[in-house]
């Protein structure tokens, strides 16, 4: 058995693959339009992923677009995506510069976590060791229950 995607719903195609692909850094490698279903599937995966993508056999992220508009509440017990990042500082001084509230800051160079325009949690871990503490990150409050 093999761990294929995880689906999330999506209300805004554009502004979720702004904070997916131009943001996080994730790659569209397929996407199916269903006429009879009303929905679009967009299915993302992690640059180091690609390659195996087109084998089907990577680790993907699908985000599901309906086409009439619907009420995504509840949930609580969805917790988080994870990635390993290469400088989680960079990511999050990316984040911040185009107006993504950084919930829980990388003050530890370890771990830090942001939301998707749908208010799905993305855990950021730093590759390897944890970086020097840097500011204003070190000094940062949470903006999360973290
Ligand atoms: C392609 C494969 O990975 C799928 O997940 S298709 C599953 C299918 N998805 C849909 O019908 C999308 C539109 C639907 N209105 C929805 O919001 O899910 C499906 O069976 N979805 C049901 C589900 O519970 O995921
Ligand atoms: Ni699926």
């Amino acid at each position: 058995m093999q761990y294929l995607h995880t689906m999330v719903r999506v209300k805004d195609i554009d502004a979720s693959l702004r904070f997916y692909c131009d943001l996080l850094g994730l790659k569209e490698v397929r996407r199916k339009e269903s006429e009879k279903g009303r929905f679009t599937l967009i299915f993302l995966a992690a640059p180091d992923d690609e390659e195996r993508s087109a084998q089907l056999t990577a680790p993907e992220l699908e985000l599901t677009y309906n086409w009439d508009p619907e009420e995504y509440t509840g949930g609580r017990n969805f917790g988080h995506l994870a990635y390993r990042v290469d400088d989680i500082y960079a990511l999050c001084q990316k984040f911040q510069d185009n107006g993504v509230t950084i919930n829980r800051p990388p003050r530890d160079g370890h771990m830090a976590f942001v939301k998707s325009p749908d208010g799905i949690s993305i855990e950021l871990l730093q590759k390897g060791d944890a970086l020097p503490p840097q500011e204003p990150w070190a000094s940062m409050e949470n903006s999360g229950s973290w």
